[in-house]
């Protein structure tokens, strides 16, 4: 079977969209009822799947990820599965989404975290359940959550958004970060530390991508599934606090989207890079979060300095 899609390239959304005599806009809500079912709600059985378009052209799926045996605050909400895959993609502007319900106040917050977030153009499209009501038509996000708190009330105008690049200039503390052991304090080398050297450095990638502007604390997480692919997540703060999304949900809405759609038991290892002594610290929290949805996996912290 072919593994789920969640993004559909430019070319052939215009294509899609030819056929079906629509815009690109109005492409989104004939494909959230493909977008729902890859949801992953094991807790609430209530799939919701969000469309989203870049301004690339191309168009990326959204949906809910729940994780039993954990508090709910751990779940991902689709609108934040959407504007992760955005990030994933280097995708820099999400200009509209057709969203099968509501989007709650947590994800209405959290997509300020967007450049001009406001104008963003939303259309929830119920699929499914005749009890919801349609939106006739796109309509912004200011319509849903007027008189904003957002990162203008925290940062400066010039520092980066979600979407945009990060480079938040962190360099590991060690020579060799993977192969961090007691007893050479990461400074041997040899070939057993190659594949974690390659999964480290894929987790400091992350990290300076990571959208951390209000603890200054950025961080990333790398996994590896048994067949050596890897899937990188990047923290997201919110302004608001609440709404941010940890390194590893961000790393799980890469493997959902990227990998074959299998269960987590198919993460090998996992590197989670932070700093040193960070005010925020995502490591507790990791374990945690891994350690329940995939215990075989083994979670490797490594630490980096900035500048
Ligand atoms: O805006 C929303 C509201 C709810 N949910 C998810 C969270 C949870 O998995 C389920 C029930 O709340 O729906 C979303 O994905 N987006
Ligand atoms: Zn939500």
């Amino acid at each position: 079977m072919d593994p789920p899609r969640f993004v559909i390239e430019a070319s052939e959304a215009a294509s899609l969209a030819k056929d079906a005599g629509v815009s690109l806009t109005d492409l989104l809500p004939t494909l959230v009822g493909a977008a729902k079912p890859l949801a992953r709600t094991p807790i609430s059985r209530y799939n919701v799947g969000a469309v989203g378009l870049g301004s690339s052209g191309r168009v990326f799926f959204g949906v809910n990820v729940e994780f039993p045996g954990l508090p709910l605050h751990h779940s991902i909400h689709a609108e934040q599965f959407l504007a992760t895959n955005l990030a994933l993609h280097r995708e820099p502007r999400l200009l509209a989404f057709a969203v099968s319900s509501a989007p709650c106040g947590h994800c209405r917050q959290f997509l300020q975290e967007i450049r001009d977030a406001p104008d963003i153009q939303i259309r929830i499209f119920p699929v499914d359940d005749p009890d919801q009501e349609a939106d006739p038509a796109f309509g912004p996000l200011s319509r849903l959550l007027p008189r904003r708190f957002g990162p203008g009330d925290l940062l400066d105008k010039e520092m980066p958004l979600l979407l945009e690049p990060h480079h938040n200039g962190l360099t590991f503390l060690t020579r060799n970060p993977g192969h961090g052991t007691a007893a050479c304090n990461g400074f041997c080398d040899g070939p057993e530390a190659d594949d974690d050297d390659e999964l480290a450095a894929a987790a400091l990638e992350a990290a300076n991508a990571s959208h951390a502007p209000y603890s200054k604390c950025p961080s990333g997480v790398a996994i590896v599934d048994r067949d050596g692919k890897v899937y990188k997540g990047s923290y997201e703060e919110s302004a608001a606090y609440n709404p941010s999304l940890g390194p590893v949900q961000a790393a799980l809405v890469a493997y959902v989207a990227g990998g074959r759609g299998g269960g987590y038991e198919g993460i090998a290892r996992a590197v989670l890079v932070e700093k040193e002594g960070a005010v925020v610290r995502q490591e507790h929290t990791a374990r945690i979060l891994l350690g329940l949805v995939s215990p075989k996996c083994e979670l490797r912290v490594v630490h980096c300095g900035s500048g």
